[in-house]
């Protein structure tokens, strides 16, 4: 059965204290502990940096041209959600976000967007520092006359979406963590991030990864030497 021009207006949204504990970690801490590979393609880059954000997605597939299906879902957004924004099938230049939607982003309290697709009106996007992540910037109007999808399962930056999963994304990127796997991915995040806390203290004092992860295994397996004398073209 297709999805195409269906409107949910309701998701399942996450526990408020899982998405906290998930805000605490980074992308690259959780994408570590996945179970897929959920993280979304580079493309997808933050407008504002030095933002964390995690939140309960809300799909918008937009028709190519139109980003009616945007506005409709920033309308269905609850304060903390993250509106997930992307064209089906080919991406357009048209903008799916900008200054307008900005404001009504802050006024609805989101935690921010990700849009698998152009933004514009970046001024007011930085000047409000609202987070918002996307593939490109174009001042290129869009229609709103069509619905792709709401609240319906979306791909944005080449990976699913099913309306509700947690989204998280930083300065590394965006990560999708379907809600039946988000307990076991914190909780493997969780343990990653304590590791590091605990080594951080050794790096700070001299010691790299090289030496604390025993790196050298690699060199012995493969019979790699370590030469101890100085390069000398002469004697190559
Ligand atoms: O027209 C749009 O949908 C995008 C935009 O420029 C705004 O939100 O200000
Ligand atoms: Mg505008």
């Amino acid at each position: 059965m297709s999805n195409f021009g269906k409107i949910y207006s309701q998701i399942e949204r996450a526990n408020p204290s899982l998405i906290a504990q998930f805000k605490e970690l980074g992308v690259s801490t959780i994408y570590e502990s996945m179970v897929e590979e959920t993280l979304m393609d580079p493309s997808i880059t933050p407008i504002c940096k030095g933002q964390i954000i995690a939140g309960s997605a809300v799909t918008a597939i937009n028709t190519p041209g139109d980003n009616l299906s945007m506005h409709l879902g920033l309308s269905l957004t609850q304060p903390g959600d993250i509106l997930v924004t992307a064209f089906l099938g080919t991406h357009s230049y048209n903008a799916l976000w900008g200054e307008m939607a900005t404001l009504a982003g802050i006024g609805r309290k989101i935690s921010g967007v990700i849009a698998d697709g152009a933004v514009r009106d970046v001024k007011a996007i930085l000047d409000n520092q609202f987070p918002v992540w996307a593939k490109s910037i174009s001042s290129k109007t869009s229609s709103v006359e069509k619905i792709g999808g709401i609240n319906v399962p979306a791909v944005c930056g080449g990976v699913l979406v099913n309306p509700g999963d947690i989204i998280v994304a930083d300065d590394d990127g965006a990560v999708v963590i379907p809600l039946e796997q988000a307990e076991e991915v914190l909780q493997k995040a969780q343990k990653r991030a304590e590791r590091e806390k605990e080594i951080k203290g050794l790096l700070l004092q001299g010691k790299t990864p090289y030496e604390i992860f025993n790196m050298g295994i690699a060199l012995e397996k493969n019979e790699i030497p370590i030469i101890n004398d100085k390069y000398d073209s002469r004697k190559v």
